[in-house]
């Protein structure tokens, strides 16, 4: 439904996105992630039409945003990382003034209000001034204003940015929810929220796009060695013998049997790791097990979303781009790693805003906002 095709932004001579290429399909929810200036809000602001872009093109159900921006603008929702909110006007007449912007038929305004009010929990707020919110009642009203136009598409720029824990968790359970009926492009800091909502990624570095494809499988994917965790009714020993002669398997102990004043499990826990991307579980089955040695436990090991994000962003290494293409290979049946492309990224930021956990952003709640809804394009400013 989305195709943003060899798109590039420049500002004043600076580099903003180069040549980004992807598509989205409906119903998908996708992360956006990248360290800070790395081009998301850029983007965003081109496939939501606030900004054209310097080459490329961005078409939405094969209608570009940029030439027939009004149609294609009724089927886009946007939230800006600062909801554009009027603090001096109420819940209520905010959300008619915002669905009359978005041309919803004037006899479905107040249904469609209503609607609002009741899907993201504003009910008994109607009256409620705006500057007098909290901030995860102020992103629930800009959620509201996004979407009162049943857009098909929904852009979401840091959704959860500075709101407090539970607040983050209601948000993205809104967001999941909304991405039964809509497709939802999402950009953020915090990366287990993509694991949480997302089923699909894409990591941007120095406006180039660096990895496309579902958290669930980079893990191995982006690892250039296979590792495995296993867990063996034997002796330290007899798994020396064995293992030893493998020249492409590295091993290593992770709890020894035997530890002083410990009781004796008699299994050894170890962690392989492999030369190449190569899947080795087969082969350790069949040596293992041929060698009369039980296999409690055997665990392929994953990158984390954390340890593949700052090897795509902070590394001087040629960038392990990897295609969507190499994902559903490794989805499938296919036991070997992504392709490498021949993309470059080179080291930027070693520390970016990047937010691992559930922490809360310090951010300052803002009511104000320099990109208030009716402005369609606003070339330059940020
Ligand atoms: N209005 C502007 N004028 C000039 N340069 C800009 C403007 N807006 C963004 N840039 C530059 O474009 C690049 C991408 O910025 P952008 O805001 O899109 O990144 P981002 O990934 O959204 O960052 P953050 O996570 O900090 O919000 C940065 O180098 C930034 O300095």
């Amino acid at each position: 439904m989305l195709e943003v095709k060899q798109v590039s932004k420049v500002y004043d001579g600076q580099r903003g996105v180069h040549q980004l290429d992807f598509t989205m399909e409906r119903g998908e929810i996708v992360g956006f992630l990248g360290p800070n200036g790395a081009g998301k809000t850029t983007t965003m602001r081109m496939i939501t039409g606030y900004l054209q872009p310097t080459t490329g093109s961005i078409t939405v159900d094969g209608v570009s945003v940029h030439e027939q921006g009004r149609s294609v603008r009724s089927k886009i929702g946007y939230l800006p990382e600062t909801p554009p909110l009027y603090p001096d006007m109420t819940v209520q007449s905010y959300l008619k003034f915002i669905a009359n912007l978005r041309d919803v038929a004037p006899r479905e305004v107040k249904l469609r209000v209503s609607e609002m009010m009741s899907r993201l929990g504003l009910q008994g707020r109607e009256k409620q001034i705006i500057r007098g919110l909290s901030k995860g009642y102020k992103q629930r009203l800009g959620l509201a204003g996004a979407i009162i136009h049943k857009p098909d598409l929904l852009v979401l720029d840091e959704p959860t940015s500075g709101l407090d824990p539970n607040q983050i968790i209601e948000i993205r359970d809104l967001i999941r929810e909304l991405g039964e009926n809509h497709t939802v492009l999402l950009s953020t800091h915090i990366l287990p929220e993509v694991s949480a909502i997302c089923n699909r990624m894409l990591i941007i570095n120095q406006g180039q796009l660096v990895l496309d494809g579902s958290p669930q499988h980079f893990g191995s994917a982006m690892g250039d060695q296979f590792k495995v965790a296993i867990e063996v009714k034997a002796t330290e020993e007899q798994l020396h013998n064995l293992l030893t002669p493998w020249e492409k398997i590295r091993s290593e102990v992770i709890s020894p049997t035997g530890v002083e004043g410990e009781p004796d499990s008699g299994t050894v826990k170890m962690l392989l790791t492999g030369e190449s991307s190569e899947d080795f579980r087969e082969e350790l089955f069949y040596l293992l097990s041929g060698a009369g040695l039980p296999i409690l436990e055997m665990k392929k090991e994953n990158l984390s979303l954390e340890q593949i994000f700052l090897k795509l962003t902070t590394t001087e290494t040629q960038a392990e781009v990897v295609s969507q293409e190499a994902e559903d290979n490794l989805a499938g049946a296919s036991t070997t790693g992504a392709e490498p492309s021949e993309n470059q990224i080179t080291s930027v930021d070693p520390k970016p805003d990047l937010v691992t956990d559930n922490q809360q952003s310090t951010e300052e709640s803002t009511t104000v906002s320099d990109e208030l809804p009716h402005a369609q394009k606003e070339e330059g400013s940020k």
